[in-house]
């Protein structure tokens, strides 16, 4: 009887969950699950916090809905997840496993997402120059830490380790005292040497940092322990990778060709292809540059363009639309709004609105807020509405990296991935015009396959 690989993506809007059959190297089942996890922020400080317990609700129960006679048979488990941010927890502590085969959060801080924007620029220009290629930007876990540091010392006091949703997961799986950090996941937080794979620890230290919290790094691709109990019906005993990064799953389980570049929507997007192998990053952070380089696997590396305003900009108009439709009386569900968004786009082929959704403005360029220009009296149906969305999120990701910078790179075709891009014709419209190559598009629950992959070919 074949054996399966279980692989879980910790998205921002949803967790996935596939069952990976090893033989076949085919997906046998897969789940997704809305967490439902943002906290609305009134603190003033323009934090982006998500609920850790809801979060693991949303887990428990992707993972309890796959066939129970597969999931006896899983031979190893892998976890990829929302990268950049940072919970904290006590080591012994962490959650609770008395309720029967599944875990729940206890004695955890929530989530402090990659959106977050508690650290100003002029927070950040106060920090220490990282030691890395890799500038560091609001949302950061190595920031946001500081930043606790600064104005909340006393929070800090109450907790002995810190991770990415996707690393927390693990350790709980496995019953570790410690959080192992995997180096794409490390780099997320900034204060990481991607060449040497270690933290900047004497400049973290230098500047006052609790060192303390920093998790220890262990290769991308390897193990991080066992389950310390049984799981849904997954064995105890069962091996456990450490967590990898949500974007670089995404690439590993739809690129089949060096030539390839993949374009991920999902809460955000990324637009990214590889790097030749004897590639080195240079010594210093650009943080004006909107390409960034991302480790992969095996000391390669991935130049992407990762832009904070993805399928978020589409989820902020149906919010929006939610807001004043009630207001107004009506309450629509958000999967009926987005039926008939993207219907009336796709009969509103063009428009000449133009819409600049960079409502989070993005890393290399915070201060860059949305706009919208060219507002006539006949474009402000719907159609030409959500076209013109859908048309300035690939407006913008393109402006970051531009077809041609691809096409210089030796990319020949853009695979497609995310479920944002899945659900919405629109979007992949978009997508066909805003680049002058072939687009193919990848499978459903991207990351949470291709994690499962990568245990499969390497673990
Ligand atoms: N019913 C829907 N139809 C089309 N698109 C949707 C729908 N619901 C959500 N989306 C899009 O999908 C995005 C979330 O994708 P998802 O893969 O769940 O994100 P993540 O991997 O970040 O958790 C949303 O930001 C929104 O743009
Ligand atoms: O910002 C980067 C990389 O720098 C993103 O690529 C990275 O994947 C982050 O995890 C995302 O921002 C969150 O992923 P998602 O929930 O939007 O799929």
């Amino acid at each position: 009887m074949s054996s399966f690989i279980l692989g879980l993506d910790v998205g921002t809007t949803s967790v996935k969950a596939v069952l990976l059959e090893a033989d076949s190297r085919s997906v046998a089942a897969s789940r997704s699950i809305p967490t439902a996890a943002e906290i609305s922020d009134d603190s003033g400080i323009q934090a982006k916090e998500q609920d850790t317990g809801r979060i693991i609700s949303a887990v428990n129960r992707c993972v309890s809905q796959l066939p129970a006679d597969q999931l006896q048979r899983v031979s190893s488990v892998g976890l990829s997840g929302q990268m950049h941010g940072l919970l904290f927890w006590k080591e012994k502590g962490g959650c609770d496993w008395s309720n029967g085969d599944f875990f729940t959060a206890e004695d955890t801080s929530q989530l402090i997402t990659w959106q977050d924007g508690r650290c100003s620029c002029d927070f950040l220009s106060s920090l220490p120059e990282p030691r890395s290629h890799l500038s560091v930007a609001t949302g950061f876990g190595c920031a946001t830490i500081f930043w606790y540091t600064k104005h909340r010392p006393e929070f800090l006091e109450a907790f002995t380790v810190a991770g990415t949703i996707q690393d927390y997961v693990v350790s709980m799986l496995c019953g570790l005292e410690a959080c192992v950090m995997t180096p794409q996941n490390a780099a997320s937080w900034g204060f990481f040497n991607t060449e040497t794979n270690q933290w900047n620890e004497d400049i973290l230290k230098a500047a006052g940092f609790p060192v303390r919290l920093l998790p220890r790094c262990v290769p991308s691709g390897g193990p991080a322990g066992r389950t310390c109990s049984a799981w849904h019906g997954v064995p105890a005993g069962t091996p456990v990778a450490a967590a990898l990064g949500d974007f670089q799953c995404s690439v590993y389980s739809c690129r089949s060709a060096p030539t390839d570049a993949v374009l991920n929507i999902s809460t955000s997007a990324q637009l990214t292809f590889s790097m030749p192998a004897d590639f080195t990053p240079p010594d210093s952070p650009q943080p004006e540059s909107s390409i960034s380089y991302f480790p992969y696997f095996d000391s390669s590396y991935l130049a992407v363009a990762a832009s904070l305003n993805g399928g978020n900009a589409l989820a902020t108009f149906v919010e929006t639309l939610t807001t004043w439709m009630r207001e107004l009386g009506v309450e629509p569900t958000d999967s009926c709004l987005y039926e008939k968004l993207i219907s009336c786009a796709l009969k509103q082929e063009t428009s000449d609105l133009r819409v600049s959704p960079t409502l989070l403005g993005e890393r290399h360029a915070p201060l860059c807020l949305g706009q919208v220009t060219n507002i006539s009296a006949s474009n402000l149906s719907l159609g030409h509405v959500f076209r013109a969305l859908c048309r300035g999120v690939l407006a913008n990701i393109s402006s970051m990296m531009p077809a041609e910078r691809l096409q210089r790179a030796g990319v020949r075709r853009i695979v497609g991935s995310g479920s944002a891009l899945a659900r919405n014709e629109a979007l992949r419209q978009e997508v066909e015009k805003a680049f002058p190559l072939q687009v193919v598009y990848g499978q459903d629950a991207d990351s949470a396959a291709g994690v499962a992959m990568v245990l499969c070919d390497r673990l």
